[in-house]
């Protein structure tokens, strides 16, 4: 990337060529999820940091693998309790029900569009989760590929205490990756926190590590890996594997037939084949 672009809520950092660390950056307030993350007025649209971050993200070269974080002490304590309460004071101001519902749904809409953004991007996105994952913070990792977590880490999938179903994320990505039903639907039921043993159990997180700073290098470490294989085959792998988990068994076979029938010409197979130690070794004979 020529220069970094620059966000209010977002901190961008390139810690390795083509790894791009994306902070959440409000770590006064825990870096809950406000209107100006999800919700900016630009050229009369609606547009989020969040979206904008992820699409312009996807399209850049230099970018191949992403960890997303959170600055201060915490990933995300969720949704920004004062903006959910100014958004309800907005649509208290409509009179007509119908007019009211409408309003809530695009609020809603733009929401999910913000945190899908992060599904939707074709570059795997690891998140390195530490302190508080609260809601919609919750949400917010279910829409990354991979999830490590620092053992400090207080859990909660929120919404059932405060009188809401979870509509961006938990329970729409998650369940199709779960992998203890039974743990899963207890703690969305009573909303109760829970640890990183828990979240492990669960399949939520795939690591753990002792402290926040062993996690970030981890996590920048794995992206560097991925960094260093084939584009064209990590991108492949993710779009693969999001479109098996939204399709039958049938059409993912004949997705990634045509897939494939394009992708297999690309140079990046002769070329790692040939960094295989076996053929290095032949070759030299
Ligand atoms: C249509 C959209 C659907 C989306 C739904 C999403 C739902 C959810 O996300 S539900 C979850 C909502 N979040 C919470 O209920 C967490 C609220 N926070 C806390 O309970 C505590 O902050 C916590 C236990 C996480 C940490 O406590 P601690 O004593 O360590 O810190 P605090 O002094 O409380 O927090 C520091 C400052 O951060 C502000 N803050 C924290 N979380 C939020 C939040 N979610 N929204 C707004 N502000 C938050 C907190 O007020 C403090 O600010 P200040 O007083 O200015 O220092």
């Amino acid at each position: 990337m020529a220069s970094l672009p620059t966000y209010e809520t977002l901190k961008l950092s390139q810690p390795k060529p083509h790894v791009t660390l994306v902070e959440l950056n409000r770590p006064t307030k825990l870096n809950a999820m406000n209107q100006k993350l999800f919700d900016e007025m630009v050229l009369f649209f609606f547009l989020s940091e969040l979206k904008i971050c992820f699409e312009q993200l996807n399209i850049e070269k230099t970018c191949r693998v992403i960890v997303l974080t959170g600055s201060g002490r915490a990933f995300s304590t969720g949704i920004d309790i004062e903006y959910l309460v100014t958004s309800g004071a907005k649509s208290a101001e409509i009179d007509d029900i119908a007019q009211k519902i409408l309003h809530t749904r695009s609020m809603i809409q733009r929401i999910q569009e913000s945190l899908r953004a992060i599904d939707k991007c074709e570059k795997p996105v690891i998140a390195a989760i530490h302190g508080y994952c609260i809601g919609a913070g919750v949400d917010l990792s279910s829409c990354c590929d991979i999830r490590y977590s620092s053992r400090d880490t207080t859990f909660s999938i929120k919404e059932v205490d405060m009188g809401l179903v979870p509509d961006i994320g938990t329970l729409q990505i998650l369940p199709k990756s779960i992998a203890n039903h039974s743990l899963f639907r207890e703690l969305v039921f009573t909303s109760r926190t829970f640890d990183t043993n828990e979240a492990q159990q669960i399949g939520l997180i795939s690591r753990v590590f002792d402290t926040r700073e062993i996690l970030l290098d981890a996590a920048i470490s794995l992206a560097n890996v991925i960094a260093n294989k084939s584009s064209i085959a990590v991108q492949g792998s993710k779009i693969n594997l999001n479109y098996a988990r939204d399709h039958t068994v049938d059409d993912n076979f004949t997705f990634v037939r045509t897939w494939n029938s394009g992708m297999l010409l690309t140079e990046d197979i002769v070329n790692s084949v040939m960094a295989t130690s076996v053929l290095k070794e032949k070759s030299k004979l």
